[in-house]
């Protein structure tokens, strides 16, 4: 990631580690690292005694690879990296020669060497991979947790378990689900994979009666997810599909509430262990069920493991090709990327279902990972599904293919100049403005419902938050058409049908950060905020708000978890390290109904053609 503008820092810039050694420097001029990168090496330097700046140097990339969401450093993938975090206009810096560089590196006092070494030091070196000793430990951790939940599964498949799987998913079609459901009764650890509407939250509400009707009843279910908004989104679905079930089933399921990973564990903000629950007080769940995976980071995922009991089962549901959490890690990924690591659940389950195994190597092979990936499509567009299918293959040429066709849920507008002129956004601002005055008219209407519903018919997209196609500058434009177009001249922050995004988690009120919702009229002249979920909307007094801003347009970060009808979707510029295809299939998978993508046709194929990296250990074997 670039990290500056406008040329590299001249000597008496303060974003400068000033008294940084040349080659540290060198690499700050350059924008490899930080200033404040630098500042932690020479810290952990100056505690360890460690002088040598090409220790330092390394040290350094490894705080700088955390920022860009890796757990670790390959020192010798350099180069690729460098590109990656688009280092910035100065001269790149050169690198340490490698042989006498890894001698440094391996031979410090700052650093342990390899899985035995010394627990007390603040950097480890792994098969060539670099750490911060904090991420290794929680990667040790999650290894440690996820081998042994696959080795061991948790014991003799139950008598009904395949009459009970074929109850609950009768159609020879859905073989996919009926493992996954099997394996969450019989594994430790069950991750459950798709794209969107391939049937995830379904087969995780009948696995939930299927756990009930076969171990149960009686089990304490938690439903978990990362954030405040996709735990509502879990809630609302997976209780709409327990209500498509037989009585006996939904009674012995009950009604799980879904919350957030900090909320299940008991975050306490400011205590030394963080959380209520963990590897000494563990978690009183026989099963725990996450949605929204590929958001969790391993510092979050290593929490929740050491915080289960041994025997609970866990079944980790997401889709791997979304982008993946702000802080480091791609957990989700790298478990579904892993080689084989055990071979008890096929077996288990070969007895149970006899024809629903996978016949072909892949299937069969992540299927001893616990992993299952569903990949029928149930309920996308066509093209839309085609469009998301082709960015998460890499294919630019079908990818185009699909956003050219003409396909009434798909549309590419391609500006002629730099930025798009008032006839290229004609399309998105008609949609803005269409949802922005039913919003109003409900709002108005003190119709909470309404609102909310309303608010999901067009959201608009970005990849950055500032500059010409960030969210500042849109969501300013979008308000202009909306208030134009509804003769409305806001006064003060809280007038009626101001679309609300929370910043900020709030216990007093409950809701979190990434929450939206709107204000609407309470019937009695006042003016009263509605969020989350319209079924069951949380109602708060703006007075009482916390921090907020007005939602007319968001990144694809804070869009993931949720879904609307059209989504608008305003690409960078081609060069922008942000435009990625995990960026792209994310936010072309948030629209159900009509994706429309605003850019150029070197932004998508810079998009499909740039695959995030981040390095990890997890997936190697040890
Ligand atoms: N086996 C099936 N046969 C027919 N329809 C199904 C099946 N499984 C799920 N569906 C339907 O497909 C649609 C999408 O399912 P679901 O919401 O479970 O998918 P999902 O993978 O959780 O999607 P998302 O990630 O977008 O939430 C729903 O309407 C659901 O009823």
């Amino acid at each position: 990631m670039r990290e500056w503008a406008g040329g590299p820092p001249t000597d008496g810039d303060a974003r400068l580690a000033i008294r940084a050694p040349d080659l540290l420097r060198r690499h700050n001029t350059a924008g490899t690292v930080s200033a404040a990168d630098v500042h932690v090496a020479r810290r952990l330097g100056r505690l360890t005694g460690e002088a040598d700046e090409r220790v330092l140097l390394a040290v350094a990339l490894a705080v700088r690879a955390v920022r860009g969401g890796s757990v670790c450093v390959r020192l010798d993938e350099l180069d690729a990296l460098a590109a990656e975090w688009d280092a910035g206009p100065g001269p790149a810096a050169e690198l340490p020669e490698p042989d006498a560089w890894h001698a440094a590196v391996t031979t410090s006092p700052l650093v342990a060497v390899g899985v035995d070494g010394p627990a007390d030091r603040p950097a480890r070196w792994v098969d060539g991979r670099l750490y911060l000793d904090r991420y290794w430990r929680d990667e040790q951790l999650v290894r440690r947790e996820v081998d042994a939940r696959l080795a061991a599964p948790l014991a003799a498949p139950p008598p009904r378990l395949g009459e009970t799987v074929r109850r609950l998913f009768p159609a020879p079609a859905d073989a996919r689900q009926r493992l996954a459901t099997a394996a969450a009764v019989t594994s430790r650890l069950t991750v459950l994979t798709g794209g969107p509407g391939t049937g995830k939250t379904t087969t995780v509400a009948r696995m939930l009666a299927a756990l009930q009707a076969t171990v149960g009843p009686g089990l304490r279910t938690a439903l978990a997810a990362p954030t405040g908004k996709a735990a509502a989104r879990l809630h609302e679905s997976v209780r709409a599909e327990l209500a498509r079930l037989g009585p006996a089933d939904q009674a012995a399921v009950g009604s799980p509430e879904a919350m957030t990973i900090h909320r299940l564990l008991g975050w306490r903000p400011g205590s030394s262990t963080r959380f209520r629950h963990h590897a000494r007080h563990h978690l009183p769940h026989d099963v725990v069920v996450v949605d929204e995976t590929s958001m969790v980071s391993l510092p979050l995922m290593a929490r929740l493991l050491e915080a289960l009991r041994p025997d609970a089962r866990l079944v980790l549901v997401g889709d791997p090709d979304q982008l993946a959490s702000v802080e480091a890690g791609a957990v989700l990924g790298d478990l579904v990327a892993r080689p084989a690591v055990a071979d008890a659940l096929p077996g288990a389950l070969r007895a149970v279902l006899p024809g629903d195994l996978p016949a072909d190597g892949p299937a069969l092979g992540a299927l001893r990972n616990g992993v299952v990936r569903l990949e029928t499509v149930h309920r996308f567009e066509a093209g839309i599904a085609a469009l998301a299918e082709a960015v998460r293959a890499g294919d630019v040429d079908a990818a185009l293919g699909v956003l050219r066709a003409g396909l009434p849920d798909v549309e590419l507008v391609e500006p002629r100049g730099e930025w798009p002129s008032d006839a290229d956004v004609a399309g998105l601002r008609a949609d803005a403005v269409a949802a922005g005055e039913r919003v109003l008219a409900a709002a108005r209407a003190g119709d909470e419902r309404a609102a909310l519903a309303a608010l999901e018919e067009h959201r608009l997209l970005l990849a950055h938050r500032r500059g010409p196609a960030g969210v500042a500058h849109w969501a300013e434009q979008v308000e202009d058409w909306v208030t134009e177009a509804a003769h409305l001249t806001p006064e003060g922050p809280w007038y009626l049908g101001r679309p609300l995004l929370v910043t900020a988690n709030d216990r007093g009120t409950g809701l979190y950060n990434g929450d939206t919702g709107v204000l609407v009229a309470d019937g009695a002249g006042g003016v009263v905020a509605v969020l989350g979920d319209p079924d069951e909307p949380v109602r708060v007094r703006p007075h009482r708000l916390p921090p907020v801003e007005t939602v007319h347009a968001m990144t694809v970060h804070r869009a993931q978890g949720s879904q609307f009808a059209t989504v608008s979707l305003v690409l960078p510029e081609p060069a922008s390290p942000l435009l990625t295809r995990e960026l792209l299939y994310t936010a072309v998978t948030r629209a159900r109904r009509k994706v429309r993508v605003v850019g150029s046709e070197e932004a998508v194929r810079a998009a499909v053609a740039r695959p995030v990296r981040r390095a990890s250990g997890l997936m190697h074997p040890q």
